[in-house]
């Protein structure tokens, strides 16, 4: 079969690039192995989401006398409104999707065998050569990093999509790791019932590409939930027994569970591909090649869903441009963007643009400055016992901000505004003007430029 684009891999980033060659006027065969929608629609985004929403809210009620306890919680409701979220894993609304667009929907592993040339393996092993005219796309995600810890492997641990799709809470889980899905999985299972949860965190703090403060803060809020958050520690060896699995610790100790649970970071997906390297400029076209090109987690540059789809609209838009031999360099045209992120943890932590620690290495002259959530009006009257934080890094020669930090109950919704204006690169004078209503959590804003000076 002939097209002019072959997308490999259906997550979010590969959909967003197929939606917009076939809107430039391009034909496209997408093809998926598993389940068209990706990671992020059955294992990750979605579905942890879902484990996190009712912690979220049981927090807010509870900061609010006078309305009903909302404990024990219902797990068998919390499980079945997941599994709704992610279409009980059932991906024909996406494949449909596709076939609408039109693209073509191919199921089946591709391995790029020739420049421009992609064969398809299906189930039953028939092979499907597919030839593209101008781009062959990949878009194959990351796969999880287990740690070459003796018997860890043999253990069967839990993955992050274990941890999403649970059917079973544990009452006991060991946890390694200390970043996103170590964080979120902790504080969900916790909730959801898994009453010993240790953390084993190989670095002395959370969330290691955060300010500091905001892992400071969920380390607190870990601990004080009951989940033992442990710093500098980790396992060197694991094993599996009929009824458990131990954890044997680096410089003593044990700690039995009756699961554990990996979450230490992910690889790009390129086993059996056909390709060596996704490193990609910022046209998303990998270095080297004039026909390949890589988005989402696969390229390395941001592993989040959004970003994987902000790279898919540049690619595509960029194949078009240059399949019909206009001009490829235009704003729109290159992934550049400063990357927001949101941690779904309580507190949320969200940040946009770079940390203090960032800024400095670069060369700025920044100033930095801080204010606490729980001195605004609008946060006080979300609930007794509000406790957050705000930090924004200004660059003082422009007196644009660098990057912006909350965390807090809630702060989620903040953080589009702080994109704004750190990718408009909006002058501190200008933001000036821009009130923010009474009495809401965005008043920080106000008070961060006053605290700046303004
Ligand atoms: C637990 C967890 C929670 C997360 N939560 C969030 C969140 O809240 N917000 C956020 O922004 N990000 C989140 N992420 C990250 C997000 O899931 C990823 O950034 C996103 O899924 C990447 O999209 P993608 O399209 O690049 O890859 P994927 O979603 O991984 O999709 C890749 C697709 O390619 C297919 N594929 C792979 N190899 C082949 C092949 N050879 N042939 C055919 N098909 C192939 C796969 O089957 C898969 O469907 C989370 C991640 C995890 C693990
Ligand atoms: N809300 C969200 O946006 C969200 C949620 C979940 C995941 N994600 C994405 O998924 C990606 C993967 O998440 P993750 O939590 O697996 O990775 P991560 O990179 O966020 O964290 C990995 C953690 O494992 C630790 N670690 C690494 N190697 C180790 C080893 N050998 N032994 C012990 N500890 C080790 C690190 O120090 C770190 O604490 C993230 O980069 C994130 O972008 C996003």
């Amino acid at each position: 079969m002939d097209v002019d684009v072959i997308v490999i891999g259906a997550g979010p980033a590969g959909e967003n690039v197929a939606g917009r060659v076939v809107r430039g006027g391009l034909t496209c065969a997408v093809v998926e192995d598993h389940l068209a929608g990706g990671e992020c629609s059955y294992y990750a985004c979605i579905p942890s989401k879902a484990l996190l929403r009712p912690m979220e809210l049981a927090d807010e009620v509870g900061r609010v006398p006078g309305l009903p306890a909302t404990e024990p919680v219902d797990v068998a409701a919390v499980l079945a409104r997941r599994d709704e979220a992610v279409s009980h894993l059932d991906d024909s609304g996406q494949v449909e999707w596709i076939t609408k667009l039109p693209a073509e929907f191919v199921r089946g592993r591709g391995t790029v065998v020739e420049p421009k040339v992609v064969e398809v393996t299906g189930q039953d092993g028939r092979v499907t050569r597919l030839t593209a005219r101008h781009a062959v796309v990949v878009a194959t995600g990351s796969v999880p990093v287990v740690p070459p810890v003796p018997g860890l492997a043999e253990a069967r641990p839990w993955g992050s999509r274990e941890a999403t799709t649970v059917k079973q809470v544990p009452r006991r889980l060991v946890v390694i790791g200390g970043g996103v899905v170590a964080c979120e999985m902790a504080q969900a299972l916790h909730f959801l019932g898994a009453s010993e949860v240790t953390m084993l965190v190989r670095d002395d703090r959370l969330l290691g590409r955060v300010e500091p403060f905001a892992g400071e803060l969920l380390a607190e809020s870990l601990r004080s939930a009951g989940i033992d958050v442990r710093f500098g520690a980790s396992a060197e060896r694991v094993e599996r027994t009929a009824e458990h699995v131990v954890a044997h610790l680096a410089g003593g100790g044990t700690i039995e569970a009756d699961e554990i649970l990996v979450a230490t970071g992910r690889h790009p997906a390129l086993e059996g591909l056909g390709v060596d390297s996704a490193e990609v400029d910022d046209s998303m076209r990998v270095k080297g090649s004039d026909w390949l090109y890589a988005v989402g987690d696969v390229n390395g540059r941001s592993l989040l869903t959004h970003m994987g789809k902000y790279q898919a609209r540049v690619c595509g838009d960029v194949i078009v441009a240059r399949a019909k031999g206009e001009p490829d360099d235009g704003p729109a045209l290159r992934a550049t963007a400063p990357v927001p992120q949101v941690v779904f943890t309580d507190p949320q932590i969200c940040s946009v643009g770079r940390t203090e620690e960032a800024a400095r290495a670069e060369g700025f002259d920044i100033r930095v400055v801080e204010y606490d959530l729980g001195n605004v009006s609008g946060a006080y009257l979300l609930g007794d016992g509000y406790t957050g934080r705000a930090k924004a890094i200004v660059d003082e020669r422009r007196k644009v901000l660098l990057g912006v930090t909350f965390a807090g109950p809630g702060v989620a919704e903040l953080l589009h505004a702080a994109t704004i204006a750190v990718t408009a690169e909006v002058p501190l004078e200008v933001l000036w003007h821009a009130v923010p209503a009474f009495p809401t959590v965005s008043e920080v804003w106000l008070r961060l430029l006053e605290e700046y000076g303004l």
